[in-house]
């Protein structure tokens, strides 16, 4: 395992950013009704609290130290009557937040979806998948979290100290100022603890997520790690993230351990100060029973939400780095994007000319250079050349996932990047080498290539690629589920699903990236044939692995070094006796003998 692994935990900033808290402030903006409606219920649920305390004091003081029933009834009805407003706000908040927490959490998903379909494949190519799953999936919960029992705790927090401050001032301002005194030592103690206990947490976490990701590749990679020994060196690796994950978790809960007695021993500190002082207080007449009671119950009461303040505030700066990831996500801009004034020129038929073309990913470093080529309409090209020659990186830049970085590449007449985007994409079909299919049944996968085509559509361009025989010998036929990613079928079951998808999407320019896993010699000869189906008539380039599909091509195309080594039919290039000879005799030849000898057989 390596040290590139991305490390998800990374925080973007540990300053606090009052920008970026607005922003996550402006999520709740939509839902202003609702947040105000929970910030009302929790301030209300806090102040009954704190008065409920109160009440208590004057219940002993009022009540039953003078032994006064009449007295005794009329607090109680008030106490039970607040409860039930109490009941009510306590509803009114939970229904709120969690409203409001999955209205932003589905705001929010949708908002990073959108955009991950508009950005460049360039993004994807830098970016790991892992990162950008994190950001839609837990970054936005915790953003989410803050936005709504986040502010929620605040509030609570705020007015149950606040109130109950007030009902201390006016039960006896001195001792209040007592407890006034302790307040910031309780808050600062407990932030400094909560602060810690979450990093230990999150190095857990993260540790965890190492150790998932080293199981996986050693359970899958099992073969490769016995082949080549490596057991005890993967043990080593293993126990020494084991090993952390250990000291974090330890000292985690030492830390939790620590801090309720801490927070506790403060607090009695406190409560002793006060019945010190209160004893005087009596002495002299300032304070009564209910009053010292009420002290205490304030007091004792008011480490949760110093608590709850003090989670809050630790995990504040961590939502906060979320929300800059989500942020710097949804600010990014696609690479390739439509031009001002970009149009449709309602076909994209017509000769495709590639004008001194020079392209690279990444900085100076060219991958095609000064590539000069016309293709005329309705052409087979087929694209052969030793591995990264370049094949790939031509159609990627035909299809403009990404663009020339000098030159021009023209379609009917026109540079491309006056078109727009959908234009072009929308009417190219690809099938790729390892055909991509979306977990559902194969109908819905044929389909995905035209939404709106019906089931007979469906099938007839099945038939036509010649993959409604295998399909029909499903026992569910088209409505067999693929499992994610098309694990239950063959390569080259995939290959023919992904070719009647693209009849269906009729496309004016077509493109496939032949299988060079093995495929049986019946499936070899559908998949020709259903190829040969969409190519009549259509411009399509091929990289091509069979030596038929080479043969059939109209032109050749040796792509060697990011430059066109050779271009002719397969017999002036043999003729050449050049690099595509070389090529053939070493690659092909041996597939050529192959066919021969099943012929003659
Ligand atoms: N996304 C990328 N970022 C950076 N470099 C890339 C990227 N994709 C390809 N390359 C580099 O560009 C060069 C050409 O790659 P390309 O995939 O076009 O070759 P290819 O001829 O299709 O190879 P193969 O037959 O192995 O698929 C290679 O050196 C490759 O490493």
């Amino acid at each position: 395992m390596s040290d590139s692994y991305f490390d998800e935990e990374e925080f973007a900033t540990s300053q606090f950013d009052a920008r970026t808290l607005r922003r996550i402030l402006a999520l709740t903006r939509p839902h202003w009704k609702m947040v105000a409606g929970f910030l009302l219920s929790i301030a209300v649920v806090a102040t009954l609290d704190s008065f409920f305390t109160y009440l208590s004091k004057r219940m002993i003081d009022e009540a039953i130290v003078p032994a006064n029933p009449s007295a005794l009834t009329g607090i109680l009805s008030i106490y039970g009557g607040l409860m039930l407003v109490q009941a009510l706000g306590v509803f009114g908040f939970i229904y709120l937040v969690a409203t409001v927490g999955e209205r932003i959490r589905y705001e929010l998903r949708q908002k990073l979806f959108n955009h991950l379909q508009q950005l460049s494949l360039a993004y994807y190519s830098r970016t790991p998948v892992g990162w950008i799953m994190s950001r839609v999936t837990s970054d936005t919960e915790r953003v989410a979290e803050l936005v709504t029992w986040g502010l929620i705790d605040t509030t609570w927090a705020i007015m149950s100290i606040g109130s109950s401050m007030v009902f201390m001032l006016v039960i006896n301002w001195r001792l209040a100022l007592v407890v006034l005194a302790a307040l910031p030592i309780l808050v600062y103690v407990a932030i400094e603890f909560r602060k810690r206990i979450i990093d230990q947490f999150r190095k857990v976490r993260k540790l965890n997520s190492k150790i998932t990701g080293s199981l996986n590749e050693n359970i899958s990679g099992v073969r490769v790690v016995k082949a080549l020994g490596r057991e005890d060196a993967n043990l080593e690796e293993f126990s020494h993230l084991t090993g952390n994950m250990y000291k974090a978790g330890f000292r985690a809960a030492w830390l939790s351990a620590l801090f309720l007695p801490t927070v506790q021993l403060i607090t009695a500190a406190a409560l002793g100060a006060i019945i010190l002082f209160s004893g005087t207080q009596i002495r002299v007449g300032g304070l009564s029973i209910g009053g010292i009671q009420a002290f205490v119950s304030y007091l004792t009461f008011m480490m949760w939400p110093i608590q709850d303040l003090a989670r809050v505030f630790a995990e504040m700066q961590h939502a906060i780095a979320s929300a800059e990831r989500i942020f710097s996500l949804i600010d990014s801009t696609p690479d390739i994007k439509d031009q001002p004034g970009a149009f449709d020129p309602g076909t994209i038929q017509g000769d495709i000319v590639f004008d001194h073309v020079s392209f690279s990913y990444e900085g100076d470093d060219p991958v095609l250079e000064n590539f000069d080529l016309t293709i005329r309409r309705g052409e087979t090209i087929a694209l052969v050349g030793p591995t990264g020659g370049g094949k790939t990186t031509t159609i990627n830049l035909l299809c403009r996932f990404y663009e020339p970085t000098a030159g021009r590449i023209l379609i009917g007449g026109h540079d491309y990047r006056e078109y727009s985007l959908q234009a072009i994409q929308s009417r190219i079909g690809v099938v790729l080498q390892t055909p991509h299919l979306f977990s559902g049944t194969i109908r819905e996968n044929i389909r995905y290539g035209r939404l709106n085509a019906t089931s007979e559509e469906v099938e007839e361009a099945a038939r036509l690629v010649g993959a409604h025989e295998f399909i029909t010998h499903l026992d569910k036929g088209y409505d067999t589920q693929v499992g994610e990613g098309g694990i239950m079928l063959s390569v080259g079951q995939k290959q023919l699903i992904s070719l009647a998808r693209a009849v269906l999407a009729n496309p004016e320019i077509f493109i496939m990236d032949e299988a060079t896993s093995s495929v049986d010699t019946l499936t070899e000869a559908l998949i020709q044939q259903g190829m040969e189906k969409i190519m009549r008539g259509r411009t399509s380039f091929v990289i091509a692995h069979r030596l038929s599909t080479i043969k059939r091509a109209d032109r050749i195309l040796v792509i060697e070094g990011g430059q066109i080594a050779e271009v002719g039919t397969h017999a002036e290039l043999l003729r050449l006796r050049g690099k595509y000879y070389h090529l053939y005799t070493r690659q092909f030849r041996n597939q050529m003998e192959l066919a021969y000898n099943a012929g003659a057989s």
